[in-house]
């Protein structure tokens, strides 16, 4: 009998490729977990500074032109090479955006941008994107929104966030219980940090929660807890939180809350109202807090594409402009290289005295 009570507002349920079907089709390589290995020693190696350094999370918003994406990739290996000694460049690779309120959702949920949703080809070739980009050399950072996409290209990341939208969500915090990455957990779009460090600590401890197994069975799933939960701090409620009384006030947080003293700095989002050009400002003044002294930043994230700015997506993709965000605006690549050495030279000399500390 049809039932008269359930998926009343459901239109259709498709078949989607099981994770292992995906990772058949796009199988991990040696060369690609050794770069996401890397990635993950060298994150943690800062996070329990063993390593002074600070990592940079750095990429365009959102990937929607993997050729784009992938001509990002190799400059920044480049970069990422000549700024290694002060710096721990990770791409940002973001497939899945969360809206205020809708929009396009990212090139898993929909990679033509043409509003077919084709989610399977866009899994498949989202984690195609993250392999090359591992097999490169380069570690990928992205947010981890769909509770169940972990399962289908976790292996290939090396850092995780949970946004600002959904940091109080207790699937989030499961979920990220379970990651194999670090994880940053951003303060809330209101500028609370109270979600964030609660968010740090329910992580860290052990779960068991609904989830789908490699083959697509639905399963319980038991984590360990993630020991590698962090702070990041976004600005919100129309504030800027990058400034030293803000850091001050997150340290005083996380040490309340029994939770290592690690902050990151997105100098974008609130931080610097969605405006790109004060993104550099935002990486300057939180590069001279640490050049006097401070020890609780471990690391920045910077929104930056080939291009400046943003612009909307064209219902002819056709008049796309190449390697311009259709997301948040981003600094263009040679603010991007600016902002990257200008931050390596003052902390070239600040480093030693971080390892000696
Ligand atoms: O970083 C991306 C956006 O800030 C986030 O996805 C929210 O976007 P929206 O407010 O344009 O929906
Ligand atoms: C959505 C993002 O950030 P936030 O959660 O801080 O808004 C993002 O970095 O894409």
């Amino acid at each position: 009998m049809t039932s008269r009570t359930e998926n009343l507002n459901v239109v259709g349920i498709d078949r989607m490729a099981t994770p292992a079907e995906i990772k058949e089709r796009v199988p991990m390589t040696e060369r690609a977990a050794e770069s996401v290995l890397a990635g993950r020693r060298a994150l943690v190696d800062i996070l329990e500074r063993r390593d002074p350094r600070l990592f940079v999370i750095v990429g365009p918003c959102s990937i929607h032109d993997p050729v784009a994406g992938m001509d990002y990739a190799r400059r920044l290996l480049a970069l990422s090479a000549e700024v290694r000694e002060t710096l721990c460049v990770v791409m940002r690779v973001y497939f899945e955006k969360p809206r205020t309120t809708t929009g396009w959702k990212g090139f898993i949920n929909d990679p033509r941008m043409d509003d077919s949703f084709r989610i399977e080809e866009g899994m498949e070739r989202g984690r195609r994107f993250l392999k090359d980009v591992a097999e490169l050399g380069l570690p990928a950072a992205t947010e981890a929104l769909d509770p169940i996409a972990p399962q289908y290209y976790g292996d290939l990341v090396s850092w995780t966030a949970i946004g600002a939208r959904t940091v109080e969500s207790q699937t989030h915090r499961e979920m990220a219980s379970g990651l194999s990455t670090p994880v940053g957990f951003k303060n809330g779009t209101d500028g609370s940090l109270e979600s964030a460090v609660n968010g740090i600590l329910s992580a860290s401890h052990a779960h068991s929660f609904l989830g789908l197994n490699e083959n697509g069975v639905s399963a319980i799933i038991r984590t360990r807890g993630n020991a590698h939960g962090h702070l990041v701090l976004r600005g919100g409620g129309g504030r800027p939180n990058y400034d030293t009384v803000s850091i001050t006030l997150a340290e005083q947080a996380l040490t309340k809350a029994k939770l290592p003293c690690n902050v990151v700095v997105d100098c974008s989002h609130a931080n610097s109202s969605k405006k790109p050009e004060l993104q550099p400002l935002v990486m300057r003044d939180v590069v001279h807090q640490v050049r006097e002294g401070n020890r609780s930043i471990v690391g920045l994230m910077i929104e930056s594409f080939l291009e400046a700015g943003n612009q909307p997506i064209p219902a002819d993709l056709s008049k796309l402009r190449y390697g311009c965000s259709v997301t948040d605006a981003c600094v263009d690549w040679s603010t991007t290289e600016t902002m990257l050495r200008q931050a390596h030279e003052v902390l070239r000399g600040v480093l030693p005295t971080r390892r000696a500390a």
